[in-house]
């Protein structure tokens, strides 16, 4: 049987003074892999990029986390150097993408920068170095070498009763990894609260009366897709989402 095709969101990245669209190989792998999918990238061409095209071929959209943040004026904030880097050609290329996937009703799976993008473009707003409230928990990687241990499970999170991650993980909580240094301020239109830290901030939401599969994460999912149970289950639910959206469609 062939794999349906997932739309994987890429980076705007300069290497050696050349630009590159391209993404982290653990969101490649975890959708390979752990969701049985096969991964196309999607470049950051913006305006340039047809949309609709990208969504007639593939039956899933995984935005993936990046260390760059939203730009700021689009949820009303000033951009200050401080808040970069930012990555303004993701920004005009994964939105418009997820916005059209949610009114098409295709599966989304949103990871950290995926999920704040995800809240953005449906009108919400996102806080910023939010280590620096107070009682707040450190929520960013911690500074050390070794990646296994920089994407460490190490943070609990409380899963509101009868979500769709809550079933998909069969938990009240789940123990996860968090490299980020923003989170969700106001929740965008249908935007849901679904898992929260223990200080209070917005760690899984999904959108109120989506027709397919739409969930967001903050934390990294991939990283462990292979090894840990609750990063692969997401995995596999998202998967099987895509795959029963393909199969819909004839595919
Ligand atoms: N920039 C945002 C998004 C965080 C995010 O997606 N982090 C991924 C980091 C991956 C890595 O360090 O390799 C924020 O900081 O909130």
């Amino acid at each position: 049987m062939r794999k349906p095709l997932v739309a994987v969101a890429t980076d705007t990245t300069l290497i050696d003074g050349v630009h590159w669209h391209s993404t982290q190989a653990q969101y490649v792998d975890a959708a390979a892999k752990a969701a049985g999918l096969t991964p196309l990238l999607v470049p950051n061409l913006a305006a340039d990029l047809d949309v609709d095209a990208i969504l007639d071929a593939v039956d899933g959209v995984l935005l993936t986390g990046s260390r760059s943040n939203v730009y700021p004026a689009l949820y009303g904030d000033a951009p200050i150097d401080a808040n970069g880097p930012y990555d303004r050609e993701r920004d005009a290329t994964a939105m418009p993408l997820l916005r059209r996937a949610l009114e098409r009703g295709i599966p989304l799976f949103a990871i950290c920068r995926g999920m704040q993008e995800l809240n953005v473009a449906t009108g919400g707003t996102l806080l910023t170095e939010i280590q620096e409230r107070p009682e707040a928990l450190d929520h960013r990687a911690p500074d050390l070498p070794d990646r296994a241990e920089r994407f460490g499970l190490r943070q609990m999170v409380k899963l509101r009763a009868g979500s769709q991650i809550a079933e998909i993980l069969d938990d009240e909580r789940a123990v996860v990894n968090s490299l980020h240094r923003q989170a969700i301020g106001v929740q965008g239109k249908r935007i849901v609260a679904d898992a929260v830290a223990e200080d209070g901030i917005i760690e899984a939401v999904s959108v109120a009366d989506a027709t397919d599969f739409a969930l967001g994460v903050q934390w990294h999912p991939e990283f462990w897709a292979g090894s840990d149970p609750a990063s692969s289950r997401l995995f596999a639910a998202f998967g099987d989402a895509v795959r029963s959206h393909a199969a819909r469609r004839g595919i």
